[in-house]
Formats: C-alpha cells, structure tokens, sequence
C-alpha cells in the first residue's frame, strides 16, 4: 500500500499533488515525493519522511509546471532506510519517464536478471517499483525505436508488453516528458485507482476518491483492471484494455483497514463495508458471549470506529468511547519494524479510566494481524480497572504473508499463523476472542457491488488471485528486505525460517 497521484491541469499542479498526497498520507508514512514537469524538463524532490516533513515551501517553489505526480510511501519491497527508493523513479531513455507505484511484484527478482541479462537496462537499488519502471520504458523503447512516439498507440502497446511480463499488484501513474501522463491498473485490480476532473478542465487519478474529492475534483470513475489512459497535456484523455483477460478482485484488506473510511473504492463504499462488517461480526459475538454479560462496546480507535458504532447499536449495548488517540503519532501497523510498532501503541492511545472501572469491555479492532495493538490495549484496559475484557476483531485471523503490497511479508510473525483462536486468545490475554470469520467478511463487503467477481483475501485465506505463491516465492520475494528497525532485519533470514518451517509441516 502506497498512495499516488497525477495531474494535468491548466495551472500549476505543485499545490494541487502536495494537496492531494496530504489526503492519501494514510496510505504510507515513510517518505514522499513529488515530479512536475514544464518543457522538456522534470522537477524532482523526494525524501524520507512525511509530506508536511519532506516539502518545505523552498522545495514546493521548486516545482513547476502544468502536469506532475507524486508517491506516499510504505514500504514493502527493498530498502526501507534508503533515501534512494523513495519514488518517483526516473529513467533518461526514451524520451524521460518518470513512474510512481502501489503495489508489489511478485517477479522483481527474475525480472531484474532478465533486464541486465537481456534488455542491457542496470537497475541501482533493490526496488521492484525501479524494475517495473525498467520494464515500461524497454517497452516503449521497442515499439518507438528511432521514430517519433506515436501516441497513445505506442504508450498502449507497452502497457500490454508490461501486463505480458510483471506480475502481482500494481498501480500505476508515469509522466513521459512532452508527452502526456499514463496510468494503469494491473489486469486484477487488486490495488485501487480513480480519475476525477475539475471544471478549469484539470485531470487527477488517484489511488482513493477522498484524494480528488479532497482537491475539489469531481470524481469520474475508477480505472478498469488491465485497463490504461493517457492524458495529453492539453487534457485529452485516451482509454484502451491492455490485458487479455482482465478481472477485478481488489484486495479485501483496503476495505478492513488500509483506505479512509470516507473513500468509494471501485464502487464500495469503505465506510458502508465497515458497518457491515461490524453487523456480521455482532452476530458471532451473540454465539460466544451473551450480551448482558457486555456492559459496554469499546472500539480501538481508529480504522475500527464504523464496524464497533454497528456492532454496539445490533447488541444494544451502550457504545463508548474508552481510548484516546494522539494524532500526532502516526498508523501504526503500517511503521516499519516491530520495535517502533509497539513502543508506538502505548504512546499512540492512552485510556479514559472511568470508562473500564468495574465494566466488563467488549473491545473492537479492525484487524488484528502481528497482535501488537491487541496485546497492549488488553493490558491497559486490564490495568484501568476492566473486570473482563472481551476482543472482537471485524476481520478474520490473518494467517498468511501478503505479497501485494502490504506488510505482512512472513507468516511467522502473524500471530494467528499456525495458531487455534485459543492459543491466541491466551497469547493476547483477553477473557474471549471474536473473529470473523472469511465467508462472512466476503458477503459484507462483496454485497456492496456484485459485479466485482471475487476479492483478493490471500492473507486471510492463502488463496493468491495472481497464482499459486510458493514458500520459496515468498522467501526470494523477501531477500533483501531491510526493516528500518535495525537497519539490518534482512526479512529473507526470516522468510526462509519460515519456507523451512512450512516444507517440514508438509
Ligand atoms: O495486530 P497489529 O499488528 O497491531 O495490527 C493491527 C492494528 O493496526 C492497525 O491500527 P493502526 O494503528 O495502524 O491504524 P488506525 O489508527 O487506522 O487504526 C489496525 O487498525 C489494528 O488496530
Ligand atoms: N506498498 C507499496 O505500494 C510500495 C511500493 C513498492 N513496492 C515499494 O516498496 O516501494
Ligand atoms: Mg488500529
């Protein structure tokens, strides 16, 4: 998960990206950046950090031209220290593109051998988003080499060449200098994407509704799986199918927790899928505790808000509020490295007492996925006096790595990996644990469009809509991976743990 954004527009873009990155800073916490472009050259500033960190109004100034995009990043592939895989990335040939991505490829690593082997192309850091960005540019090379670029024949062309060779989640805008701004969507959909338009005939695409809307655009529609479009500077939008068999099966877990609840992702709303979580997950609750026995609905604040106020008004139990957030201290689950993870809760949300004194809790959370959050806000509701607490989490036990561009990069250190909801009831320290469980967070959210043929679930269910991911998949797909904690957490060590651990079960 990472949030992106491009603009071409009459006037300066500069404002309008740092405007719309603001709104997508939920998306990725690590470092930001920000390209425009006006004549034949590109203006570039990236760095670690967040938005309102990275652009001071030196470097905003910086920044000219009519058409431009920009990244929020959260990483999950390569070097999250390294200043250097902060995005955009840029290549010189042809013509100069610049490409911001979210998602994650599952072939970086093959990829990477075949661009030096056989495409000639070095790639300088251990990002798969440089290797995709490799891959397009050696496309558009081959299909443009010694003639004019004829457009948006030939930007299509490479797209399709692109849908032919990477595999995984991708989400995608590109600037070719002079050109125009390209955006695609990989042929599942499992990463979101939006175009959105203003009156002054101003053209965004962004990875969540709420990032045009935000900017005062007016929201159009979402990009088609496998589907590009190519806007021209003077804000011609071209739009073309490039992959053969596209279906959209957007990943589940942007709607559990990854986008802000105020966001329509592919025609779902993320709040309306809350509540609905929060009404099936009730029901389970009903099934393991009676509900006089629950004196009051606490939620974890704060992506677990919508599906606690519908769980508490189905129960009718009094809904409370028993945490207080900092919003000075960032998401959490998405920091690099557990250590900060965890020092982060305790300073993230501290506990109104009043409301746990003597009253058995009944706490919801979103998700529980390395069990940081639940462990520690167990603990404080225990110590402010809480007779018994209860966990209701309104999505199932995360019990597989993800490999699309979310964090979860082992299985091992998922506290539901191999685990009963016992063992983790015991692990957590909670008097019961409530899960929902997969089929029903399904309907929830699939009952929202029924056109969409089916979710990406894989870190809750294993099942991989881009084919089967092997153990050693995923242990190559981690290699190095260096965490921010130590600087040295090489994730593969950890992976290949696992994949042994994984062929030993087998
Ligand atoms: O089991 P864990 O590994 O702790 O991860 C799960 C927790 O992390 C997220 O919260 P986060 O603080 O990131 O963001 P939020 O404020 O949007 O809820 C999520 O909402 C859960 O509370
Ligand atoms: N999660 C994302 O979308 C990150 C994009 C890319 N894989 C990176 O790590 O930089
Ligand atoms: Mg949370």
């Amino acid at each position: 998960m990472c949030g992106i954004v491009g603009v071409v527009s009459p006037t300066p873009v500069n404002q309008l990206i740092y405007d719309a990155l603001l709104l997508l800073q939920h998306r990725g916490q690590d470092a930001a950046g920000i390209v425009t472009q006006q004549g034949r050259k590109f203006f570039m500033h990236k760095a670690k950090g967040m938005v309102r960190d990275v652009f001071r109004t030196r470097n905003m100034r910086a920044l000219q031209g009519n058409v431009g995009l920009g990244q929020v990043r959260y990483p999950t592939a390569g070097n999250a220290y390294s200043e250097e895989e902060a995005q955009p990335f840029y290549v010189n040939a042809p013509f100069g593109i610049v490409l911001v991505h979210n998602g994650n490829l599952t072939n970086a690593r093959e990829l990477r051998t075949e661009l030096f082997l056989t495409d000639h192309r070095h790639t300088n850091t251990e990002s798969d988003t440089e290797v995709l960005l490799n891959v397009f540019a050696h496309e558009l090379e081959r299909s443009t080499r010694g003639v004019p670029l004829r457009q948006p024949e030939d930007v299509f062309a490479a797209v399709r060449a692109v849908h032919g060779r990477v595999k995984g989640s991708y989400a995608v805008i590109a600037l070719i200098v002079g050109h125009g701004l390209l955006a695609f969507r990989d042929p599942h959909g499992i990463r979101p994407l939006a175009m959105g338009r203003s009156q002054d005939g101003t053209v965004m695409l962004g990875s969540e509704s709420v990032a045009l809307e935000g900017t005062a655009q007016c929201f159009e529609r979402d990009i088609a799986p496998g589907e590009a479009v190519f806007i021209t500077p003077d804000g011609q939008v071209h739009a073309r199918q490039c992959a053969e068999n596209p279906q959209l099966n957007p990943c589940i877990f942007e709607f559990v927790y990854l986008a802000r609840p105020d966001s329509v992702l592919d025609g779902i709303s993320v709040y309306q899928a809350r509540l609905n979580l929060g009404e099936t997950l009730a029901k389970r609750v009903v099934s393991t505790v009676p509900p006089n026995e629950i004196d009051v609905v606490i939620p974890i604040p704060e992506s677990s808000r919508p599906s606690a106020t519908q769980l508490a008004h189905l129960l009718g139990i009094p809904y409370r509020e028993g945490f207080v957030k900092n919003r000075y201290v960032g998401r959490t689950f998405i920091m690099p490295g557990q250590g900060v993870r965890k020092k982060s809760v305790r300073q993230k949300l501290n506990v109104i007492a009043s409301e746990f004194k003597g009253r058995n809790v009944l706490l919801v959370d979103d998700s529980i996925v390395r069990g940081t959050t639940s462990r520690e806000i167990v603990q404080m509701a225990r110590d402010a006096g809480a007779r018994k607490v209860y966990l209701a989490s309104a999505a199932p036990p995360v019990r597989y790595p993800n490999v699309y561009g979310i964090d979860m990069p082992t299985s091992s250190e998922l506290v539901a990996h191999g685990r009963t909801v016992e063992e983790i009831r015991q692990l957590i320290g909670c008097d019961a644990l409530i899960y929902q469980d997969v089929g029903g967070m399904k309907k929830a959210v699939g009952a929202l469009n029924r056109s969409i043929a089916g979710f990406d679930a894989s870190c809750f269910d294993g099942v991989y809509v881009t084919g089967d991911i092997t153990a050693q998949d995923i242990a190559s797909l981690n290699e190095g991976r260096i965490g921010v904690e130590t600087g040295e957490e090489d994730y593969s060590r950890l992976a290949l743990a696992n994949a042994q651990e994984v062929q030993q079960e087998a």
